[in-house]
C-alpha cells in the first residue's frame, strides 16, 4: 500500500489564511491579538519554533513579543515577568517556552500564567476543564493533530487508538482529545511490556516520544494512520520524526512528515489560540 501523506503544512496555511481574516475584522472592532513568548537559555528544539511561531504571527496580523532571558535567570525574575505580562491588558496570550533550564520550576511558571492567557493551555484549571469536556483552550499539538485527522476526512469514532508516550504537553492531553472523539485509546510509555505488539494494533498510531524512529514498519498495522509528533534533531542536523518514516509509509493507509507535518499545525493553533484569548479577554469573560 502506499500511503497517503497527510499535509500539516498546506492544512496549517489554509487555518492562517482563515484567521488571518478573522484578525483584520477584530481589529476593526478594536481587539489587537498579541502574544508574548518568553524563552530562557537556548534550547534548539525551542528555538525552531520560536521562528516559525514569528513568521506566523507575522503572517495573521498578530503582535507577536519576544522576551529572550539568560539561561542565568532567576525563577523569581522569570515570575516577576509573567506577572508583568499577566497584567498587560495590551496582551492576549503569553506562552513560556519549555523545557526551561536546570533550576527553574517549570510546574511554578505554569501556574502563574494567568488561565485566561494560557495559550499553551498548560495550567492546571485549563487541563482541568479539558478533562471534563468544557474548555477554552486546546493543547496546540495534540489539537493540531485532531485538526489534521478531522481535515482528512478520518473518522476516529470506535477506532484503536495509541498514543505512544504520556506527557503532560502531548501524549496525555492527546489521548483525552482522541477519547473525547469516542476512540479506543491505549497510552503506551517506557515501561509498556511490548510496544510493537500494543502499536501493531493501532488503526490510529500517535508516537511523541523523543526518540528517533522508534517506531519501525513491524509497529505498524497495514492500513492504519500513523501520527509522527516527533522532532528530533540528529547530529547531521538533519531533522526526524519518532517514527521511521518510509518503513511505516509501506503500510500505513496515511501518515505524516517530519517535517511538515504536526509542526506547522501546532503552531497554527497556537495562533488559533491566541485570537480566541484575544476575544475572551476583551469581552471580560475571564
Ligand atoms: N511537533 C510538535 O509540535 C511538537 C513536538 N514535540 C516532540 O514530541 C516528542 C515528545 O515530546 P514530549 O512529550 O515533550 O517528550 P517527553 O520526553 O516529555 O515524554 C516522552 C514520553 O515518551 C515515553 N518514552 C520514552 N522512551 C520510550 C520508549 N523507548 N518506549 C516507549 N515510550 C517511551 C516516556 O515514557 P515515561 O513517561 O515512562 O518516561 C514519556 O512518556 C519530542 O520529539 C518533542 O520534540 C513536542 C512538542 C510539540
Ligand atoms: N511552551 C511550549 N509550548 C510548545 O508547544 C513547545 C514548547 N514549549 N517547547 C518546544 C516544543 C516544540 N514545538 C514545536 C512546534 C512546531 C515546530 C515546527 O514548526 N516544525 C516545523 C518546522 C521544522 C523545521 O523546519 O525545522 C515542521 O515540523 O515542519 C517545531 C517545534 C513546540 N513546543
Ligand atoms: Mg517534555
Amino acid at each position: 500500500m502506499s500511503a497517503k501523506i497527510l499535509d500539516g503544512k498546506a492544512v496549517s496555511q489554509r487555518i492562517k489564511t482563515e484567521l488571518k481574516a478573522e484578525v483584520e475584522k477584530l481589529k476593526q472592532t478594536g481587539i489587537k491579538p498579541a502574544l508574548a513568548v518568553v524563552i530562557v537559555g537556548d534550547d534548539p528544539a525551542s528555538k525552531i519554533y520560536v521562528r516559525n511561531k514569528k513568521l506566523a504571527c507575522e503572517f495573521c496580523g498578530i503582535k507577536s513579543l519576544e522576551f529572550a532571558l539568560p539561561a542565568e535567570t532567576t525563577q523569581k525574575e522569570l515570575l516577576a515577568l509573567i506577572e508583568r505580562l499577566n497584567n498587560d491588558n495590551t496582551i492576549s496570550g503569553i506562552l513560556c517556552q519549555l523545557p526551561l533550564p536546570e533550576g527553574l520550576d517549570e510546574e511554578a511558571v505554569i501556574n502563574a500564567i494567568s488561565p485566561a492567557k494560557d495559550v499553551d493551555a498548560f495550567h492546571p484549571s485549563n487541563v482541568g476543564k479539558i478533562m471534563i469536556g468544557n474548555f477554552d483552550f486546546l493543547p496546540c499539538t495534540p489539537a493540531g493533530v485532531m485538526e489534521l485527522i478531522a481535515e482528512s476526512g478520518i473518522d476516529v469514532s470506535g477506532k484503536k487508538c495509541v498514543v505512544v508516550g504520556r506527557s503532560n504537553i502531548v501524549g496525555k492531553p492527546m489521548s483525552m482529545l482522541l477519547l473525547h472523539k469516542n476512540g479506543t485509546v491505549t497510552i503506551c510509555h517506557s515501561r509498556t511490556k511490548d510496544l510493537a505488539k500494543e502499536c501493531r494494533e493501532a488503526d490510529i498510531l500517535v508516537a511523541a516520544v523523543g526518540v528517533p524512529e522508534l517506531i519501525r514498519g513491524d509497529c505498524v498495522k497495514e492500513g492504519a494512520v500513523v501520527i509522527d509528533v516527533g522532532m528530533n534533531r540528529l547530529e547531521n542536523k538533519k531533522l526526524v520524526g519518532d517514527v521511521a518514516f518510509s518503513e511505516a509509509a509501506e503500510k500505513a493507509a496515511a501518515i505524516t512528515p517530519v517535517p511538515g507535518g504536526v509542526g506547522p499545525m501546532t503552531i497554527a493553533m497556537l495562533m488559533k489560540n491566541t485570537v480566541k484569548a484575544a476575544v475572551l479577554n476583551s469581552t471580560g469573560k475571564n
